[in-house]
């Protein structure tokens, strides 16, 4: 029976910050900075102050909507400069700077898919570059235009399109608008007894059309967290028409259309609504860590669970740089955060497994607790909440003059021990080049198969204060090289944006590139759609 729900915005009494991450009043303070910064030898003594709107230069827009489109629009100077970039370090460390990437002319925050090809007709009149906007938390450069200054640029912003539509309990599926923010997401769906389960590190400040047109992957370590596979059909509308695929639970009938605009980032299409199939929410959870002293025997002790069928819900191995920063673990050994969950059945047993798998490679952890009755251990419970602090902790070093920040990626098993290496030892030797500094380089396998694993690398380093910028793409560069080389995608789920455009240039296939240059031209004739996305 189709169900209709309100959207709420549990976070809206607080302020977001329109240059860093999150809340502002979750941001650390400037005593908390020079804290921090303390621990990189060579930053800077006091924190760079806040940026203030007040203090860019913002020109008057280049262009003017007509009046049917005017209420939907808006030239404010905060909504302008909220929309100009992401929540990479490199758009944060611009902002402190004041130096941020192409300010938008106009920010559009339609409220139906009509609106939606309304603006596009418009914009392709008037050759405006259209860049579609969820929750701004790209770290690729896919919200910044950086194409032609002489070109008005309006930023699409979906947020206002937040509401679960419809739920089928019958199919257990919802039909949900893609501006539904995370948790606003949740909260409709949540009175039902179902959940989409899609928690991206970014859930709280990211929407459901980001995730698809990123392929964004969630939190959990195996088995359904790519957001792909949660897909029924989509809605999406082009400059060239609108689409909406149909509903089924699978189909072999040729090339899917939902894989086309997986993944589009906003360069093909806006996804303005998706049937999405939903999971009841687990009732039976339980966790544990295991600790290791030899980070290799770790590696094969997370290969030996990922190729069996337990299927954790967690299972990221945290390097011995990454367990101390997140206060997992204080004596120099690996860390291995195991957890499970069930909607069915106790999970009990299955940890039990586990933890018998890593013990046997040499792994020793604690008896393990079921959250139902017990909190979970005190290294699962310092790395989840330093999770999520993690990205406020950042901006607080940028505003010391650090460098800091993460890539990722995958590859096989059999290429991953030589990755992670070369990782620490090229891209070490890069940083030291251009800083003078030795960088700190953590590694955290953060999603895990049975043929391979996601690692994902964190490099911190003081910066050349005053040019991190160009100290942040040198070792950019030489990360991007040392994947290439080893056969590693440039991203298992930040997505490709502009900031990664050599690196998936070289990795996609020259026919595959011909299909995209072809699909894009017919799709978005104008080139209007966030031009310099995926293909030129
Ligand atoms: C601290 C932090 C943690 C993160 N953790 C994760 C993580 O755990 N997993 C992960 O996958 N990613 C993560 N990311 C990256 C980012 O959150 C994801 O790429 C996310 O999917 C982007 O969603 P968004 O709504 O913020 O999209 P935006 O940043 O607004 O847009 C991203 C891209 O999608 C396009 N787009 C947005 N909405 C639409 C739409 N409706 N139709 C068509 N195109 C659209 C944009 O044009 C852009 O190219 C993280 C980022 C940060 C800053």
């Amino acid at each position: 029976m189709p169900a209709t729900a309100t959207a709420t915005d549990p976070g809206n009494s607080r302020t977001r910050s329109w240059w860093g991450w999150g809340y502002t009043d979750a941001h650390p303070g400037d005593a908390e900075c020079v804290e921090m910064g303390a621990l990189l030898p060579g930053t800077l003594t006091r924190p760079l102050p806040i940026p203030r709107v007040a203090d860019l230069a913002i020109d008057s827009p280049a262009v003017t909507p007509p009046p049917s489109l005017a209420h939907l629009v808006t030239a404010d100077p905060e909504a302008r400069a909220a929309h100009t970039m992401g929540k990479a370090y490199r758009d944060v460390i611009r902002a402190l700077r004041g130096r941020p990437g192409r300010i938008p002319d106009l920010v559009a925050r339609p409220t139906e898919d009509q609106e939606v090809a309304d603006l596009l007709d418009w914009a392709g009149e008037h050759q405006v570059a259209v860049v579609p906007f969820g929750g701004g938390s790209s770290v690729v450069g896919g919200v910044e235009y950086r194409g032609d200054a002489h070109r008005a640029v309006l930023s699409l912003d979906l947020t206002a399109m937040d509401r679960v539509l419809e739920i089928d309990t019958v199919s257990r599926s919802a039909l949900i608008q893609a501006g539904a923010l995370g948790p606003v997401l949740e909260e409709q769906l949540r009175p039902h007894g179902l959940t989409l389960r899609h928690f991206p590190q970014s859930f709280e400040f990211s929407t459901l059309g980001g995730w698809l047109a990123t392929r964004a992957g969630g939190h959990y370590a195996t088995v359904h967290t790519h957001i792909d596979d949660f897909v029924q059909s989509l809605r999406v509308v082009t400059p060239a028409g609108t689409g909406l695929s149909w509903r089924l639970p699978g189909s072999g009938a040729g090339p899917s259309p939902d894989r086309l605009f997986l993944g589009s980032e906003g360069a093909l299409g806006v996804i303005t609504r998706a049937w999405m199939r939903l999971q009841e929410r687990p009732r039976y959870k339980a966790s544990a860590s295991v600790a290791f002293t030899d980070f290799q025997r770790a590696l094969d002790a997370v290969r030996a669970i990922a190729q069996s069928d337990l299927a954790p819900a967690n299972c990221r191995l945290l390097d011995p740089g990454e367990a101390l920063l997140s206060g997992a673990s204080h004596d120099g050994s690996s860390v291995l955060v195991l957890g499970f969950e069930s909607a069915t059945a106790p999970v009990d047993d299955r940890l039990a497994i586990a933890l018998d798998m890593a013990r046997a490679h040499g792994g020793t952890g604690e008896a393990p607790k079921a959250e139902r009755d017990a909190p979970a251990d005190a290294a699962v419970s310092a790395w989840r909440s330093a999770f999520l602090r993690m990205p406020y902790l950042r901006d607080g070093l940028a505003r010391m003059g650090a460098v800091v920040e993460t890539f990722e990626t995958a590859a096989t098993w059999d290429r991953i021990p030589a990755l992670i290496d070369a990782v620490r030892t090229e891209v070490g030797a890069a940083a030291l080049k251009t800083t003078g500094h030795a960088a700190t380089i953590n590694c955290r396998l953060t999603h895990v198969y049975p043929d391979g694993s996601a690692p994902y690398f964190t490099v911190a380093v003081a910066g050349r204060p005053g040019d991190e910028v160009a100290v942040w793409d040198d070792i950019k560069a030489a990360a991007t090289d040392v994947l290439h080389r080893h056969r590693a995608t440039i991203t298992h789920h930040h997505a490709v944006g502009r900031d990664h455009r050599p690196g998936y240039d070289l990795q996609r296939p020259a026919p595959f590139a011909l299909a995209l240059r072809a699909t894009k031209n017919a799709l978005d004739p104008h080139g209007i759609l966030n031009p310099g996305v995926l293909i030129d």
